[in-house]
């Protein structure tokens, strides 16, 4: 997936600017849109190009039924065994009704619909119309999960096309490839979209588009990360903040990536009682002993420690909570991670003192000790589309905080407080099921800290961050452990270098 995502209200003025232009009627736009389906489907199969067999398509009432018309009629064309089970029947003199129409038909209910013996089933039940929870679909979305293969239009049926969420479990049509017309949702890469979604692929459809919910991060240019000559200050010095004795490992995986994203020092701060541990462990990276607040605000004095690292293996008690308040006092680029997000969600003004240079990196739980409301929307059920989205949440969150949010999952959302939001989507051929692993985290907050030594601004730094991350889990591939992620780095730079 490269590109942006799109809400189904924006995909809906988007068309109607398209028509009202004359660049195109809806009729031409739905036979795009189903050609491209079925040259997408036969692409991905060629098996089933080459030996049409059996197709059972399921059409509902609107524009998305319109599509499965289509495909029906270029299906039977290809010399495919068609049955359409039809769901409602398309508003008469609509495009829809057209294609149902040049169909032929009749077609069958859909309470019968049956694939037993059938290659491919073809859902086109809703699309971006999805207005509430789907009733009666059962046997649909039973049949999506067994037997024939599984195109779907536009978006599986049941899934909301802004959020990737569905209403209830299981009911959505699960399917193995769908075929996005004309601009990717946001669905398709959010919370269960790529679990129902299978694989994507994108139909043009000539499309003026314009207005993306989010950007989808894509690979970074190396010229942004390559070193540029100069002097190792000139790469900034970020400094990690790690909790006591036996504690010390995560803040260590992070001042690691520090280094290898390219921050031209790397510094430990460390209490006494860590001091021992964390010189027996550290080569490169340099270390300094931070007992609290006070000795952090004297050693911030030296205005060369330009980007902060605390959560990591930080701890929530006093010392903890010292360090963050003159962590933040400095106004340095300062990510703020695990531990650092618990202390601060402790305080009754948790944002009172963050500032635009901090980059907040939470998971699903931190984000919801954080922003405890727009968590809570985010789980709760609702009766009516479109659903609230991953999306919405991390906007919200950065407006609030006045911060960067980098909201963590496979998909990554990244938020500045004006409004931009990117997503990173760890899903399709980007799936890095392998970072599902113990300190993973501690690294992304490493690169991210690395990136602002060097003087990136904290939004890209951190959807840089997330796709060094993403890219570093690929390259090493199965059996990674968080701290392969830092060494994974240099194949991962020397590849952008080289433009593979
Ligand atoms: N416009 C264009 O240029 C192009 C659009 N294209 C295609 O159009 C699709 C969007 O079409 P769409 O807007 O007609 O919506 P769609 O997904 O078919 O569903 C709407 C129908 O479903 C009904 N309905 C909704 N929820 C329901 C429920 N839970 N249970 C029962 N019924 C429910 C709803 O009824 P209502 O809510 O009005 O009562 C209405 O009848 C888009 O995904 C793409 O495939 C392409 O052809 C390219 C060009
Ligand atoms: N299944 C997955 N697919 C892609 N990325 C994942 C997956 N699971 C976790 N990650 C990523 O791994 C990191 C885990 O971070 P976190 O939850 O803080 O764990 P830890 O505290 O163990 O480091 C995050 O960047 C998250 O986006
Ligand atoms: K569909």
């Amino acid at each position: 997936m490269d590109g942006s995502l799109f809400t189904a209200a924006r995909m809906r003025a988007i068309e109607a600017a398209h028509f009202e232009s004359g660049a195109a009627t809806g009729a031409e736009l739905m036979e795009r849109a189903g050609t491209g389906a079925v040259a997408a489907m036969e692409a991905a199969w060629p098996d089933l190009a080459a030996r049409p067999g059996r197709a059972v398509l399921a059409c509902g009432p609107g524009n998305n039924g319109g599509d499965g018309y289509v495909v029906a009629r270029l299906l039977a064309q290809r010399g495919w065994d068609v049955t359409v089970f039809a769901l409602g029947t398309p508003r008469a003199g609509g495009d829809a009704a057209g294609m149902r129409a040049r169909w032929g038909g009749p077609p069958r209910p859909l309470s019968e619909l049956r694939v037993q013996g059938a290659d491919l089933l073809v859902d086109a039940v809703f699309g971006t119309g999805l207005a509430r929870a789907p009733e009666g679909l059962e046997a649909l979305f039973a049949a999506s999960r067994a037997g024939p293969r599984v195109l779907a239009l536009d978006v599986p049926s049941g899934l909301d096309a802004d959020s990737g969420r569905v209403f209830a479990p299981g009911q959505a049509v699960r399917a193995d490839l769908t075929v996005s017309f004309g601009a990717w949702k946001a669905g398709h890469a959010l919370a269960e979209g790529p679990a129902l979604c299978g694989q994507v692929r994108l139909v043009d459809l000539g499309l003026d588009l314009s207005g993306a919910a989010a950007k989808l991060v894509g690979p970074p240019h190396a010229a942004a990360l390559l070193k540029g000559g100069g002097h190792k200050y000139d790469d900034g010095h970020a400094l990690v903040l790690t909790g006591g004795f036996g504690h010390t490992g995560a803040a260590r995986l992070a001042a690691r990536a520090a280094l290898r994203v390219g921050a031209g020092l790397v510094t430990l701060g460390a209490p006494g009682s860590a001091m021992l541990e964390c010189a027996a462990q550290s080569m490169a990276v340099m270390l300094r002993r931070v007992d609290d607040g006070a000795a952090l605000a004297e050693l911030l004095r030296d205005a060369r420690f330009n980007a902060l690292c605390l959560g990591p293996g930080l701890g929530t008690g006093d010392r903890a909570a010292g360090l963050v308040d003159a962590a933040l006092a400095a106004g340095r680029g300062c990510v703020l991670d695990a531990d650092a997000l618990t202390v601060l969600a402790a305080r009754d003004a948790p944002f009172g003192p963050l500032h635009a240079n901090c980059v907040l990196t939470p998971h699903d739980g931190e984000f919801a000790r954080l922003f405890p409301d727009l968590a809570e929307r985010l789980r709760a059920p609702a009766a009516q589309g479109p659903l609230w989205s991953r999306i919405d949440a991390a906007r919200e969150a950065a407006s609030r905080a006045g911060a960067t949010v980098l909201l963590k999952g496979p998909d990554t959302i990244i938020a500045a407080p004006d409004g931009t939001v990117a997503v990173h989507a760890a899903a399709y051929d980007r799936a890095t099921p392998q970072l599902a692993t113990a300190g993973a985290g501690d690294v992304l907050a490493g690169l991210i800290a690395g990136l602002l030594a060097r003087g990136t601004a904290p939004f890209d730094a951190a959807c840089r961050a997330a796709w060094l991350h993403v890219e570093a889990a690929r390259v090493f591939g199965p059996g990674l452990i968080a701290e392969d992620l830092p060494e994974a780095l240099p194949s991962v730079l020397r590849a952008l270098a080289h433009g593979t």
